[in-house]
């Protein structure tokens, strides 16, 4: 081979190499920039930063409101203004589908399956949680059990650093499964979780006796063990007994707690916080807990 040749050779070679450093170097920057916007909310120059999303599912009447309750007021959170809340709480309830007219009469007969996935309105709670992600104002419908359905009224939920999300099925849609930063499974035995359903059915969700029973026995068992239970093994933390488990709240609590300290809630200027000081989803590696 003549010298030219040599020359040709390694320039095309020199000229290949810095093709596939910048292509690596562009992939790099547009992989970091592709990422970014899913963690940073940027307005006007300045960003938010997504908070950290905490799914709390198990099985009805387990304690996921109470757990989540706890964690609120051991933070400090509960008689705080919403608007001045760090952290919130809000339920998947809230994004039951519409009944259709059919439906509703059967619902009212206690026939209908509240406890199937099918009963949800998956896509609104996906896009309701993107939009929390993004660190968007939200409005969570109320929903009431006595008329099955969603009311007219809905509550604001202000942008926080860390948001928890109770329901049977939070970890059944893998969609919204996968948003989860922190996934926690509230592991109550089912004799205790229908004792305390039974009660809290008739005092507080406008049920007598037989409903209960009937509407346990034909849906909310058989579907806790098909859709609810299987759900457990994605779970990073499972707390067996619920709100009676100190142990396993104080632990929680003082994570969110590292988690607030490392995280200050004032807006950041655009550029001043590394992408990977934010969140990680617990599916991926570098989760921060
Ligand atoms: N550790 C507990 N001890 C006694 N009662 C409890 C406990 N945890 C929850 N409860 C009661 O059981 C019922 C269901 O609890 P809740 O937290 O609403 O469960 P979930 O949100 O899983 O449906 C409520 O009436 C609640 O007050
Ligand atoms: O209209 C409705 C809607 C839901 N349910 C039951 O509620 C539970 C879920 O709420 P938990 O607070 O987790 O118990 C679910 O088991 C449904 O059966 C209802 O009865 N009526």
């Amino acid at each position: 081979m003549s010298i030219s040749a040599v020359l040709r050779n390694s320039r095309t070679r020199a000229l290949c190499v810095l093709v596939v450093l910048r292509k690596s170097v562009r992939s790099f920057y547009t992989y970091k920039m592709a990422e970014k916007p899913a963690d940073y909310l940027s307005t006007n120059g300045f960003e938010s930063k997504t908070p950290f999303l905490i799914g709390v599912a198990g099985g009805t009447a387990s304690g996921k409101s109470t757990v989540c309750q706890r964690i609120m007021e051991k933070l400090g959170q509960q008689h705080k203004e919403h608007t001045e809340r760090r952290v919130v709480c809000i339920s998947q309830d809230s994004f039951y589908r519409s009944l259709t007219a059919p439906e509703r009469l059967r619902a009212e007969r206690g026939q209908f399956n509240f406890d199937h996935p099918d009963a949800f309105d998956d896509k609104k709670l996906l896009a309701t949680l993107k939009d929390i992600l993004a660190g968007k104002k939200v409005e969570i419908p109320e929903y009431d059990y006595i008329s099955n359905s969603i009311s007219n009224r809905t509550n604001t939920l202000y942008p926080a650093d860390v948001v928890l999300i109770e329901g049977i099925l939070v970890f059944y849609f893998p969609e919204v499964r996968d948003l989860f930063h922190m996934k926690l499974f509230v592991d109550t035995d089912s004799d205790t979780r229908l004792a305390r359903r039974v009660p809290r059915d008739i005092m507080e969700r406008g049920r007598d006796l037989e409903q209960v029973l009937n509407q346990y026995m034909n849906f909310v068992k058989p579907a806790f063990e098909e859709f609810c239970l299987p759900t457990k093994k994605f779970a990073d933390v499972i707390i067996p007994r619920g709100a009676d488990n100190l142990v396993a709240i104080d632990l929680i609590v003082q994570h969110i707690s590292d988690y607030l300290k490392k995280n200050p809630s004032e807006v950041l200027l655009t550029g001043g916080s590394s992408i990977s000081d934010s969140p990680q989803r617990s599916s991926k590696g570098g989760r921060p807990h």
